[in-house]
């Protein structure tokens, strides 16, 4: 099912959450709606799922205005951050739930054989007899799942789903999710403020600022072609340094970057740590290391070049680096903007 969103307001009181975004959702394609918090994304999902009504603007469901059609009407499976299991139900009549309450009328063998597909569909076969109370965050959330996929809905909506588990069992569920999504095809609308669940998971990331649409791509095309600083800084750690453009270059220290298509003049180079080298011999950037920091994939430098600021690099744990050793930084790429 293709959703589409024609020029959607939405304003609360005289605080406009949503300004006029258009979007659309193609039929089996998982989107990322990604933002900080406050740009608007939870409102658009609930505007989707019918919880909440847009002052002005459509909402299509196929060619079908969904804008008048009530929730339960809609077709749409949800997931919300806080698990809203009812907890004195079992697993198996938390997922049943839905299929009780339908208007598709089943009889208690069907829902059984479905919950137990389901369970299995989420690997949690075994655990139909348990209460939420006793199973683990991120099983309460794959439980959460297979009761939001119990009614064959035609669209999945997930609200930071996994916001409140730690960074491993998010990880092992967005693969996981992904793998779901790619073996039933629904078309799926994912909020998210963590930019490295967004790229990892989505088809499509929509990047939102103050209720409007600021960038959209795949994962490659957003990171590859950030379209303004904003995007840039959003998407990931960056240093900012003043640089000069003249006839679309762009000079910083000794070194030089393609600045096509930005005028000349004064602008400003965003690089990512990971664009930068450290040498203690050559050239670049003039700098004097203030901090080495380990981690397992690294070292992450932080520097302080001679003509002032600060940079932050990521090179291979094998560099020799340590605090007050003076040296270059290499710009291996960088984005730069007009100022
Ligand atoms: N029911 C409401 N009444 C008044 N203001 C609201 C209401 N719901 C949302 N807002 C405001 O609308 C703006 C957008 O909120 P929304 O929840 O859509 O943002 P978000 O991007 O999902 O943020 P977060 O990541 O923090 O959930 C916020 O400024 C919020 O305070």
């Amino acid at each position: 099912m293709k959703i589409s969103l024609d020029t959607v307001v939405k304003t609360f009181d005289t605080f406009r959450a949503v300004h006029g975004v258009s979007l659309e959702i193609e039929s089996g394609e998982l989107v990322a709606l990604l933002g900080p918090s406050g740009s608007g994304k939870t409102t658009i999902l609930r505007m989707v799922a019918g919880l909440e009504y847009a002052d002005s603007g459509k909402i299509y469901f196929g060619a079908e205005d969904a804008t008048d059609i009530p929730v339960r009407d809609r077709g749409v499976g949800f997931v919300f951050q806080h698990y809203a299991l009812f907890p004195h139900m079992t697993v198996a009549e938390n997922i049943a739930f839905g299929m009780k309450v339908s208007k598709v009328k089943r009889g208690k063998q069907e829902i059984a054989a479905r919950v137990a597909d389901l369970l299995r569909l989420v690997k949690l076969d075994g655990l139909g007899e348990r209460f939420p109370s006793q199973i683990s965050g991120g099983q309460r959330q794959r439980v959460a799942l297979a009761r939001a996929l119990a009614v064959d809905p035609k669209v999945l909506l997930l609200d930071e789903p996994f916001g409140a588990l730690d960074a491993n069992v998010r990880r092992d569920l967005r693969r996981w999710l992904r793998e779901i999504h790619d073996e039933l095809g629904i078309t799926t609308l994912f909020v998210t403020h963590d930019q490295e669940e967004a790229l990892d998971l989505a088809d499509r990331v929509v990047i939102l600022k103050d209720g409007k649409i600021v960038q959209q791509g795949t994962p490659e095309e957003v990171c590859r072609e950030p379209n303004s600083p904003f995007v840039m800084s959003f998407l990931g750690d960056t240093n900012r340094l003043p640089a000069t453009v003249a006839n679309g270059e762009a000079r910083i220290g000794d070194a030089t970057l393609p600045a096509p298509g930005v005028a000349d003049g004064r602008a400003e180079v965003f690089l990512r740590p990971g664009d930068l080298d450290w040498a203690v011999e050559g050239s670049g950037v003039a700098a004097k290391i203030l901090r080495v920091i380990d981690h397992p994939g690294g070292r992450r430098l932080l520097v302080a070049p001679k003509d002032g600021g600060a940079l932050e690099l990521d090179v291979a744990p094998e560099i020799r680096a340590r605090a007050g050793d003076e040296g270059y930084v290499a710009v291996r790429r960088g984005r730069v903007f007009a100022a």
